[in-house]
């Protein structure tokens, strides 16, 4: 016997949206009974009942009346639910953002109320719908501007796909091989494909959607927290706010404070060669490497793009060489491995270090660390170059390092 097809298709529907809201309220239950947000996602399940309800005795009601209520209460329950989700998470959604996770539900709403009597007529409109769902995930594309590599982009990415490749057999076979007929075979599959299709694709879409807006609020987090978002170093802002308490406390000590500033080196050629994503593999191998070959005092940071600042308190002349050296020599001998890429990076390094006193200025201490990388760039890279404050206490250190140190101390 022939199937209902749109009986079929609106329970579906049903199915999904109480599963979703289900899910939502279960999902914010299990975090935490009490948050301020539970509230709003109860009364966003009572609207989809209502909307539900609606539906149901359309058939008793002038059409107009229950399909103008069942939408109303689809659309509160849809904002119900994003309120309810941006307080308990806290999270500072822009409107675009609540309105943009809350036109799936639409969308699925709209597939369902799409069902004049006309089959064909039912059948465009569903066209109509699928197509509205492209425009809507190429939305989404064009929002998510940032996050790119991360789970929540390529699942946006994969939902696009998905739904050009599904839009497909309508394109090639034309819309009037969806309405069903007496002697359906496939031709009653395709209506059904496309309707899961369409709704995978919006849950696949909505999810990484969301996925990007909670990276996007982790991110602010971190950034909150004085972390740079990459490499997970304190950010420069970080750095600036630390310096002050560190030359404060070396002066109270009267101990020397140790700098090194240091550049990877022709790091827009990978960049080029490599592509973006795995320069940021790079700079984030890089900060590995620099915490790895630190002391726990010492305080690390993401200067600027591929540039980063290490500052050594209680620092000899010893302790700055051999940690510049170290951290070169490391970054040198290992390979950072992206996809099916094998990619060796050096890096050069200014150092410097300073007996602080009153009135030293911090701006001066990274100026001369800076020339000293200037020079080690300008000298064949892939090498630790002193300051020559910095090789004058190397000269008068006794340490065996000082011995065979050289104003460039080259690296391998
Ligand atoms: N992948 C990636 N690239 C970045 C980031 N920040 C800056 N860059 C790139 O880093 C490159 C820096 O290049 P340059 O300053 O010309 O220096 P370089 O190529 O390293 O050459 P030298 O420093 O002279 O050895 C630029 O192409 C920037 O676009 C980042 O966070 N990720």
């Amino acid at each position: 016997m022939l199937l209902p097809v749109l009986d079929i298709y609106t329970a579906f529907g049903m199915v999904a949206l109480s599963a979703w809201t289900l899910l939502g309220v279960l999902w914010l239950l299990g975090r935490r009974f009490w948050a301020q947000g539970v509230p709003y996602v109860m009364a966003a399940a009572f609207c989809f009942g209502v909307a539900y309800w609606l539906f149901a005795i359309q058939k008793s009601l002038p059409p107009a009346w229950a399909m103008t209520g069942a939408h109303l209460c689809i659309s509160v329950a849809i904002a119900l639910l994003a309120i309810g989700y941006q307080r308990f998470r806290g999270q500072q959604w822009s409107l675009t953002d609540a309105i943009t996770l809350g036109l799936p539900l639409l969308l699925l709403f709209a597939g369902m109320v799409a069902a004049p009597s006309d089959m064909s007529l039912q059948v465009r409109l569903r066209g109509v719908l699928f197509i509205g769902q492209l425009l809507w995930q190429l939305h989404v594309l064009l929002r998510a501007t940032r996050g790119s590599a991360s789970l929540g982009w390529k699942l946006v990415v994969a939902g696009l796909l998905v739904q050009i490749l599904a839009l497909m057999p309508l394109v090639i076979y034309g819309e009037r091989q969806f309405v069903p007929a007496a002697n359906m075979g496939i031709k009653l599959l395709l209506p059904w494909m496309m309707s899961m299709v369409m709704f995978l694709n919006l849950q696949i879409t909505a999810y990484g959607y969301l996925r990007m807006l909670q990276d996007r609020q982790h991110e602010a987090e971190r950034k909150a927290a004085g972390l740079d978002g990459l490499t997970q170093l304190p950010s420069r802002r970080t750095l600036m706010e630390h310096v002050p308490t560190a030359m404060a406390l070396a002066e109270k000590e009267g101990s020397s404070l140790g700098l090194l500033v240091l550049d990877i080196d022709h790091f827009k050629k990978v960049n080029d060669r490599y592509g973006h994503v795995a320069g940021d593999a790079v700079i984030q191998h890089v900060a590995w490497v620099l915490r790895n070959q630190i002391r726990e005092q010492d305080f690390p940071a993401r200067y600027g793009g591929e540039e980063f600042v290490v500052l050594l308190p209680q620092a000899t002349s010893d302790i700055v060489y051999s940690t510049a050296q170290r951290i070169a020599h490391a970054v040198h001998a290992e390979v950072v491995a992206h996809d099916d890429e094998r990619i060796r990076v050096s890096v050069s390094l200014g150092a410097h270090l300073q007996k602080v006193h009153a009135g030293l200025c911090w701006e001066e201490m990274l100026a001369v660390a800076d020339a000293a990388l200037y020079e080690a760039k300008n000298t064949g890279r892939d090498r630790v170059v002193l300051s020559a404050a910095a090789r004058a206490q190397v000269m008068a250190s006794p340490s065996p390092a000082a011995g065979t140190t050289s104003q460039q101390c080259r690296n391998g």
